[in-house]
C-alpha cells in the first residue's frame, strides 16, 4: 500500500494527517508513505520529526482583494500541480489524501486529474477554500461534524469525525505528566493559543500570574507559541514572578500524553484541538481567534459551549481579570467540572481514525 498524505500550513491541518499516517502504519506495517507539504510551514519541521519522508513544494494563498500577489500564486499553483504529478507518479501512490491548507490544492488536483483515489478531510464546520475548491475533482470527503455536509457534494462525505481524536484517545497520562517533570497530584491547566500561540492569551495570562501563583492545588502548564517564547520569556523574567506552580514552554510535541492528564484547558478554539478534548473529555475555557476565515474559530466554540461542555470568552472581553475569574468559576466548583467533563466526553468522535481507514479501503477497491 503506497499512500501521499498532504495537508500544512498550521497543526490544525498536519496533525490530522500524521493521526492518519498513524492508523495506517499501525494497521499495514508495511505501509509506504510519502508526505507533500510546504518548505515554509510547520509540517516541515514536523513530518520528519515522525519519521515520513518528506517533500515540498512551492505555494501561497489567495489574497481576498485584487493583487499581483494573486497572479503568482496561479502560476505556483499551475507550477506545483506540475511538480506533484511527477512525485505521485514517481512514488506511484494507490490514493492520495489531503487535510487542507493551500498546500493541499495543487497535490490533490494533480492526483484527481490521474485518477488516483482521493480523500480530503475537512475540520471545520465551516470549509476551507481549498477543500471548497477540491470538492469538485475528489473521490470522498471526510468531515468531522454533520452541519459541513450542505457545503459539499452530498454523494462524496462521509461524516467521520478528526482522526486526531483517536490518536490522543490511547495516549498515556503517566507519560504526559512525566515527561513535565510532575511529580504529586496537583490538577494540570493547560493554557495554550492554538498551534502557533497567542499573544492576546500571553498577555491576559501573564498578567494573572499573581493571582494564579496563589492555587496551590493547581499546576499550570504554559504554553507560549514558539514565535513569542522568547518574548514571554524576558517579560516573567522582568516581573520577577515566583511561578512555583508554572512551567513555560515554547510547543509541546508530545500534546496527546499532555492533554491526556490535563483537567482544564485555556485556548483559541481550533478544530483540531477541539477534536483531542472532546474525545479526552476535558473542560475548556475558549477565547476564539477573531482573525480566522468567516469567524470559523466562534462557531467551533459557541458548538462546545451549547453543549454545556465549554466557556467562551472572547478576545475583546478577554483580560487578567476575567481569565482568572472563568478559571476559578470551574475549577473552585467540582460539580461544574464533573458537568463540561461529561458534556466534552459526549462530543467526542474516538473512532474517527478507524471510520477514514474504512473509506480509504473502499476508495482502493473501487
Ligand atoms: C489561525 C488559524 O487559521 N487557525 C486554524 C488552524 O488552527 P491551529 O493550527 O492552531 O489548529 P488547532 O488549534 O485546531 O490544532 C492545533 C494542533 O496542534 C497541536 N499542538 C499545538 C500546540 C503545541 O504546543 N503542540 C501541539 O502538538 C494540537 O494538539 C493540535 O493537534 O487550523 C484549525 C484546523 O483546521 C482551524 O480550526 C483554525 O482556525
Amino acid at each position: 500500500m503506497r499512500i501521499i498524505l498532504t495537508g500544512g500550513g498550521t497543526g490544525g491541518h498536519i496533525y490530522p494527517a500524521l493521526a492518519i499516517a498513524k492508523e495506517l502504519r499501525e494497521r499495514h506495517p508495511d505501509v509506504e508513505i510519502l508526505y507533500i507539504g510546504s518548505e515554509t510551514g510547520l509540517e516541515a519541521r514536523l513530518v520528519p520529526k515522525s519519521g515520513i519522508p518528506f517533500e515540498s513544494i512551492e505555494i501561497s494563498g489567495f489574497r481576498r482583494s485584487l493583487s499581483f500577489e494573486n497572479v503568482k500564486t496561479v502560476y505556483r499553483f499551475l507550477k506545483g500541480v506540475r511538480r506533484s504529478r511527477s512525485l505521485i507518479r514517481s512514488f506511484s501512490a494507490d490514493a492520495v489524501i489531503g487535510t487542507g491548507g493551500y498546500v493541499c490544492g495543487p497535490v490533490v488536483y494533480a492526483a484527481a486529474k490521474q485518477g488516483i483515489p482521493t480523500l480530503i478531510h475537512e475540520q471545520n464546520v465551516i470549509p476551507g477554500l481549498t477543500n471548497k475548491f477540491l470538492a469538485k475533482y475528489v473521490s470522498r470527503i471526510a468531515v468531522s461534524f454533520t452541519g459541513s455536509a450542505q457545503y459539499f457534494p452530498t454523494d462524496k462525505v462521509v461524516v467521520t469525525g478528526n482522526p486526531r481524536a483517536t490518536e490522543v484517545a490511547k495516549a498515556d497520562p503517566t507519560r504526559g505528566r512525566s515527561s513535565l517533570a510532575l511529580s504529586g497530584s496537583k490538577r494540570l491547566v493547560l493554557v495554550v493559543g492554538g498551534s502557533r500561540g497567542a499573544r492576546a492569551i500571553n498577555e491576559a495570562f501573564i498578567e494573572a500570574i499573581p493571582q494564579l501563583e496563589k492555587q496551590r492545588n493547581t499546576h499550570f502548564v504554559y504554553v507560549t507559541g514558539e514565535v513569542h517564547y522568547e518574548q514571554v520569556k524576558q517579560m516573567l523574567e522582568q516581573s520577577g514572578q515566583t511561578m512555583g506552580n508554572i512551567s513555560v514552554f515554547p510547543y509541546i510535541y508530545n500534546m496527546p500524553e499532555v492533554l491526556a492528564t490535563t483537567e482544564l484547558i485555556i485556548n483559541r478554539a481550533g478544530a483540531s484541538f477541539l477534536a483531542e478534548i472532546t474525545s479526552l473529555g476535558i473542560p475548556s475555557i475558549l477565547i476564539p481567534s477573531p482573525y480566522v476565515t468567516n469567524n470559523h474559530q466562534e462557531k467551533n466554540a459557541r458548538w462546545l459551549e451549547g453543549h454545556g461542555a465549554a466557556a467562551v470568552l472572547l478576545e475583546r472581553d478577554l483580560t487578567a481579570n476575567s481569565l482568572v475569574t472563568e478559571i476559578e468559576q470551574i475549577v473552585h466548583v467540582p460539580q461544574r467540572l464533573q458537568l463540561m467533563k461529561q458534556a466534552a466526553k459526549k462530543l467526542g468522535e474516538p473512532q474517527a481514525a478507524d471510520k477514514i481507514y474504512e473509506e480509504i479501503q473502499k476508495l482502493m477497491r473501487r
